[in-house]
Formats: structure tokens, sequence, C-alpha cells
């Protein structure tokens, strides 16, 4: 992580050229639509008259290095093994991200940027790309909790994001905890769910430019700020942008059924 202290509000000065969004193995790391990230974040750069272009890489490509922003979604066990060996394989991600690249990594794709993760009783390496581990559980364990993790999930994110309430979906047996002295901060603090599973009520973690979260969804199409936080990371400030006024109503009839605001 060190070498790349970049400072997510100084973006890169506004550009001209098209966008890239690299979709990261789909086939594997694509549960629950996770792909849908990558079209919030291209038609809200169309409808701000800017070009995007999605970067669909399948699993057994090479990552291509030169994109601006890499998504990956949530995966089973064995998939996400497969999508990790590749990963480690390929240090495209890594160069972009030391390059100022931006990641927003979901569930099995948050695990995977991490140091290690467990699947089918062993651990694997994550990518490192962010200081954090994931496991069944912690021993001893803080408190008990259910082998797997189905539901919604609300989150309150870091005040330094600026970003209003974030809401998903999770469905993980992972439990995700920072390492110690590890660069970056939680996404954000849990009102509804459970996230990284861990006693300081937290989800995700965030170093740099790199986004880890357990939230599903897509998580784009329900929180369009986080999509325009993202986005300024990669363009400096952009024309403000309201949310579709449906996807405001969704946001706020879930809001009011999960009693939270
Ligand atoms: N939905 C997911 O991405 C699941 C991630 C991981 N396989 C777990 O169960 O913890």
């Amino acid at each position: 992580m060190a070498g790349r202290r970049l400072d997510p509000a100084g973006a890169t000065a506004a550009r001209e050229s098209t966008t890239r969004i690299a979709l990261i193995y789909p086939e594997l790391l694509g549960t629950y639509g996770d792909g849908g990230n990558a079209t919030v974040l291209t038609q809200r750069l169309r409808w701000r008259g800017l070009s995007a272009e999605i970067v669909s890489v399948p699993a057994g490509e090479p990552v291509p290095a030169g994109c601006d922003i890499y998504l990956l979604g949530g995966g089973e066990d064995e998939p996400q093994t497969l999508a990790a060996e590749g990963l480690r394989r390929n240090k495209a991600i890594e160069r972009a991200v030391a390059g100022g690249a931006v990641v927003l990594a979901v569930c099995a794709g948050y695990q995977v940027v991490g140091e290690s993760f467990p699947a089918g009783g062993q651990i694997y390496d994550g990518m490192g790309l962010l200081g954090v581990e994931t496991r069944r559980s912690f021993d001893p364990p803080d408190a008990p909790l259910p082998p797997r993790v189905v539901g919604d999930i609300v989150v309150e994110p870091d005040p330094s994001l600026g970003l209003p309430t974030v809401l998903g979906y999770e469905n993980h047996g992972g439990r995700t905890r920072p390492l110690p002295g590890a660069d970056g901060f939680a996404f954000g603090r849990v009102l509804r769910g459970l996230g990284n599973g861990v006693p300081e009520g937290t989800d995700g973690r965030i170093d740099g430019r790199v986004i880890g979260t357990y939230l599903h969804g897509p998580v784009l199409a329900q929180n369009p700020a986080l999509a325009d936080l993202m986005l300024t990371w990669v363009h400096g400030s952009l024309p403000r942008l309201p949310g579709p006024p449906e996807v405001e109503a969704l946001r706020a009839a879930r809001l009011r059924a999960l009693q939270v605001g």
C-alpha cells in the first residue's frame, strides 16, 4: 500500500478522453447483478455528456492496465478462488492503482483485494490492495454469529466521504477485519445487517481510491452518490446530477421500511 497514498479528494485534472471501466471476470465475480455497477458509472458519465466505455474482462484474459476504474463483484467460494488465482498472477490492477485508478470491490471482490480469505477449508492469498483479512470467524469469537448472513444492509459512510446513507444487500460467510496498522479506514458504520462482522460494527474498507464493501445491489444503482464520488476521483469536480427520481423514491421507501433515518 505504500507509495500510493493518493488524496482521493485531489482528483486527476479534468479530462476529455473516454473513461474506461473494467468489469473483472464477470462470469466468476457477478452474483447479484454487480456488473450493473459498470452500467451506472457509464450512464452517469453519459448523462453529463462525457464518454465512457465498459471493458469486460473474461476470466483467463489478461487484465488491461490502462483503465480508470476496476470493478470486482461477488462470487461463491470456488469461482472466488479462481478469480483470485488469475488476479494474483496478473498484476495489472496493482499497477493501475499505483497510477491512480479507482477500484470498487464487492463481497467476494472485497475479500480478494484483501490480504487473505477462506474457501473450502483453506486460506488463500488475496491481492493485498487492502490491509484486511477474512475468515469464517475470528478466534475467540467476539459474538455468536450466524454461519452466513443474508439480507438488507444499511451503512452510514465515514463522514470524510461526504456521502448519504448507503443501502445494499449482503450474502456472505466471511468476516473481515483490518490487519494491525493497516492503512485506510472502514467504509462506514453498519446501521442494519452485519458488514465486516467485527465488534466495531463496520462495513468495508477504503485505502486511497480502493473501496471494498459487502454491499451488493448492485450497490451503485441504489447509491448514485457513491458512483459520483468514484467518478470525481477520476475526473475532478463534475456537474451536479441528482439520482433518477425512481432511485430516490426507492431509497426513501427502503430507508422507511428498514426504519433507518
Ligand atoms: N456473495 C459473495 O460474494 C460471497 C463471498 C464469499 N464467498 C463468502 O461467502 O463470504
